[in-house]
């Protein structure tokens, strides 16, 4: 019996796998948009717990594919947790602060009221939903600007575009805690173990890296470490348009998994080093 992750090729699933004690299905062996095919797999698999770290993550192409979108991030997690409920199985799920209408700037808390600002958010909302009324034991981790070596993300953006260029125009006004996708894979063991044991500890968490940034802000930091010599300029989001549109206070209150799980938020500038470091960037 083992723990069963879906998702392969993502960085937290990636982060999951290098750990080792799990399986994970790549899309391959079950596909989000056929939603019954992630319950019957979690049947023929038998696991201890359950650990989905797959999503349809684009944010602006969602708004595009919304109806899939919300097959993939509402329905499919709704079909793993109805059957890890009918097995008595915990199922920790992963979703976002972009849940939150990014009004104000106060660091979220599991408990503040959602309001999505874009299809993408609407859908992880559906799934968090899902999952929180499918009455077995689980845990929703709200996590916020993932980051590694792996995949796509701001990290290896800024690397790319650092290089290309001589300046960067980055938003100033939205601010988050960038997150190592390594400690969420951590932290997503943890608490399918703790929650294997007391399905009583079942609920919405926050885990972000600390300390929150803007995006401009994190780009310096990653051309400080990194020695590259790109110039930062802070700009509103309005400067930068987007299909989608992203909260601006993106800080979450992850106080709630400290008390509960005992799980504290990581230092994203440590997490930078070590992805720095995979990369070959710095020794
Ligand atoms: N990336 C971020 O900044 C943030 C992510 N999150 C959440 O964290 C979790 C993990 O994200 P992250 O590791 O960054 O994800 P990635 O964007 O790195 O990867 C997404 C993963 O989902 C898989 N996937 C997408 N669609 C399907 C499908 N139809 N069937 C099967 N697999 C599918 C992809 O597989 P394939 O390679 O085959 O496409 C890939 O493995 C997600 O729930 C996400 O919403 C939360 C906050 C921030
Ligand atoms: C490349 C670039 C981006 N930006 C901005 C756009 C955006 O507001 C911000 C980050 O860009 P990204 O494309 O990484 O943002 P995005 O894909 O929206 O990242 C989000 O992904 C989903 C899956 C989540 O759940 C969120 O927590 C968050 O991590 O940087 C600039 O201002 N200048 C630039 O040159
Ligand atoms: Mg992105």
């Amino acid at each position: 019996m083992t723990v069963l992750v879906f998702g392969q090729t993502g960085q937290v699933a990636r982060e999951l796998a290098a750990r080792g004690g799990v399986r994970c299905l790549g899309r391959d062996a079950a596909d989000l948009s056929d939603p019954g095919a992630c319950a019957a797999a979690i049947r023929e698999a038998a696991p201890r717990a359950v650990i989905n770290a797959a999503a349809y993550t684009g944010v602006d192409k969602a708004e595009e594919e919304e109806a899939l979108a919300n097959v993939v991030n509402g329905d499919a997690p709704g079909a793993m947790a109805a059957e890890c409920a009918a097995l008595g199985i915990p199922l920790v799920h992963i979703s976002t602060d972009y849940v939150f209408d990014g009004s104000g700037a106060a660091p979220w808390r599991p408990e503040d009221a959602t309001g999505p600002l874009g299809a993408y958010g609407r859908t992880k909302l559906a799934g968090e939903r899902a999952v929180t009324g499918a009455g077995g034991g689980h845990v929703v981790l709200r996590t916020s600007w993932v980051v590694s070596a792996h995949g796509s993300n701001f990290v290896k953006t800024m690397l790319r575009l650092g290089r290309e260029r001589d300046a960067l125009r980055i938003v100033a006004d939205q601010v988050g805690g960038p997150t190592p996708a390594r400690a969420i894979a951590a932290a997503c063991l943890e608490i399918a173990g703790q929650l294997a044991r007391d399905p009583g500890k079942s609920g919405v968490h926050h885990f972000a890296g600390t300390p929150d940034v803007s995006w401009a802000g994190f780009a310096r930091e990653i051309f400080a470490k990194a020695g590259i010599a790109c110039d930062v300029a802070d700009i509103p989001s309005a400067d930068y348009p987007t299909p989608a549109q992203r909260p601006l206070n993106s800080r979450l209150d992850c106080t709630g998994l400290e008390t509960v799980f005992g799980i504290t938020r990581p230092d994203w500038r440590a997490g930078l080093r070590d992805i720095l470091k995979d990369l070959g960037e710095i020794a």
